[in-house]
């Protein structure tokens, strides 16, 4: 028993080492997968140490530029930091320097404004010294048209037949009266040679000299005129009052003068005066003022004195009358057309059409335009806000009636078939020209006594041209008279007249001007 029960024993014992053994042969393979799968996961963590450890190193490679990147940018900020701080200090500066020139700026606006004030009272001095009233010369050249009666025929029978240009050139100098033209330096005098016979029959040359402010030779343009004339066109800026004639026959170049044809070299007096009055207003901006310009342009018809508005729409049969503001000392001419104007291509405009009304009424009337006076006014008001002052200016541009003498012109045969056709009518016209041009003479003639002798009558009243102008023909104003004379032989007469006429305006002394004149 003892040894079957120790066999069993045994057998027992040998079951359980068998269970034990298949345990821990169990253990062994889970223990084996265990340390596969271990080992797996440390080959992925591996695999994941290893990229973590290829990113860190990339990064710490990005870092590292960031790092210069920041480096760079730092020290970039710093330049610009200290441009900036260079910048604002210049800025300071600039700043300092633009309020020391805007002071400069306003001292130099005040002292400019005080020059203008200077000088506008020199300008006026000036003009004083040259004489209130002057008197200028202007020969028109030969024109074709004083040929082509002799080279076309004409009804007198003169036709010459003329084949060459030294033919034509020699017809052109004989009918050129001798003037002469001596003062090449100033050019003051004009001498005009004229024949007649003696007693005996026997053929002299007479030289009649005459001195006036500025001789014109056939040859002067527009601008050159004008260049003498600028001065008075600143004075009306200035606040004066201006009126400039056109005297001389008919066809002697007095509208050629003042209104001129429609070029820019040829244009005339009235447009340039326009011009300039702008621009000079326009710059004057610039000190302070303003100026508000107006213009008037009319007619007196010299056979019945009436008055006929050139910027009206032609209304037939108003009446206008000059009446004077003794309060304000203006001029006012009843019911006419005052424009106020902005521009000289305005003016220029409203010219163009007056002067196409004129010669409708030329045409209609037997050359009317020239059988009347036309005066164009300009009236400029300024005021200067920043200094007070205030200045009214008026600009008269008259072109005169032709000044025939009565036996050409009663004679010429010229007076047509209209109403005022006669001869008798023609006569009486040429007559009251002539009344009112020496109206004229007489009013400029007792301004020059009135300067010698106080409270002298001044016969304003003799003319309705004398009247309209009473304000601008005074001691105060400034005068000027443009001699037209025709070039032609036949004229010689008439430019004598008329030469005479104006030495005797030459020769009339207002205010302080002194002027050296030498007679006929
Ligand atoms: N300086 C000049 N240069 C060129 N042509 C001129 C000049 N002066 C006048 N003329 C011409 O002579 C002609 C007569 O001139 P204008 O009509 O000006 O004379 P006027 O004295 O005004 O005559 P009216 O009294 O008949 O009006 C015109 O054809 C004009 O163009």
């Amino acid at each position: 028993m003892d040894i079957e029960a120790k066999l069993h024993r045994h057998e027992r014992m040998l079951r359980e080492a068998q269970d034990n053994l298949r345990e821990t042969q169990d253990n062994l393979r889970e223990t084996q997968d265990n340390l596969r799968v271990c080992r797996e996961d440390l080959g992925r963590e591996r695999e994941t140490m290893s990229t973590l450890k290829a990113t860190m190193s990339h990064q710490s490679d990005s870092n590292l530029t960031l790092a210069a990147e920041n480096t760079a940018l730092k020290a970039r900020d710093g330049a610009r930091q200290s441009q900036m701080d260079a910048d604002a200090q210049q800025i300071a500066e600039l700043t300092r320097k633009l309020e020391e020139e805007s002071q400069k700026n306003a001292a130099l606006n005040w002292e400019a404004k005080e020059n203008e004030a200077l000088r506008r009272k020199l300008h006026n001095t000036v003009q004083e010294l040259k004489g209130n009233i002057r008197v200028f010369c202007r020969v028109r050249p030969v024109l074709p048209s004083d040929l082509s009666g002799i080279l076309g025929g004409s009804s007198a029978g003169t036709s010459v037949a003329l084949t060459s240009t030294e033919d034509i050139e020699k017809l052109q100098e004989d009918l050129t009266a001798n003037m002469i033209f001596p003062d090449h330096r100033d050019h003051k005098e004009i001498v005009l040679r004229s024949s007649s016979k003696s007693a005996t029959g026997q053929e002299r040359i007479e030289p009649y000299a005459f001195s006036f402010d500025r001789v014109f030779e056939p040859e002067s343009t527009q601008d050159q005129v004008f260049e003498e004339i600028s001065l008075l066109a600143q004075s009306c800026i200035d606040g004066h009052n201006i009126c400039i004639f056109a005297y001389g026959q008919t066809g002697s170049g007095k509208s050629f003068t003042m209104e001129g044809g429609s070029t820019k070299t040829t244009k005339g007096m009235i447009p340039r005066a326009v011009e300039q009055v702008f621009r000079k207003t326009e710059q004057l901006k610039e000190k302070g003022w303003e100026y508000q310009i107006e213009g008037q342009f009319l007619e007196i018809a010299s056979y019945n004195e009436t008055i006929k508005d050139l910027f009206g729409k032609g209304e037939i049969g108003k009446k206008h009358e000059i009446k004077h503001d003794l309060k304000t000392g203006s001029t006012r001419v009843t019911d006419i057309t005052v424009v106020a104007l902005n521009s000289p291509s305005q003016v220029e405009t409203l010219l163009a059409s007056a002067q196409s009304r004129r010669s409708v009424a030329a045409t209609l009337m037997n050359d009317h335009s020239s059988r009347s006076h036309s005066v164009f006014t300009l009236r400029l008001s300024g005021t200067n806000a920043s200094t007070g002052e205030s200045c009214k200016g008026c600009l008269n541009l008259v072109d005169l009636a032709g000044s025939e003498r009565i036996d050409t012109s009663f004679s010429s045969g010229t007076g047509g078939t209209g109403g005022l056709g006669s001869k008798q009518d023609r006569l009486k016209e040429t007559q009251s020209i002539n009344r009112s041009l020496s109206a004229l003479g007489d009013v400029i003639a007792a301004l020059g006594e009135k300067a010698n002798r106080e409270g002298k009558h001044i016969p304003y009243r003799n003319s309705k041209l004398t009247y309209l102008l009473q304000k601008s023909l005074s001691q105060d104003s400034k005068t000027l008279m443009i001699l037209n004379l025709s070039p032609l032989i036949t004229h010689v007469n008439e430019s004598l007249t008329a030469l005479r006429f104006a030495t005797k305006v030459n020769n009339t002394r207002i205010g302080t001007a002194k002027k050296q004149v030498r007679g006929a």
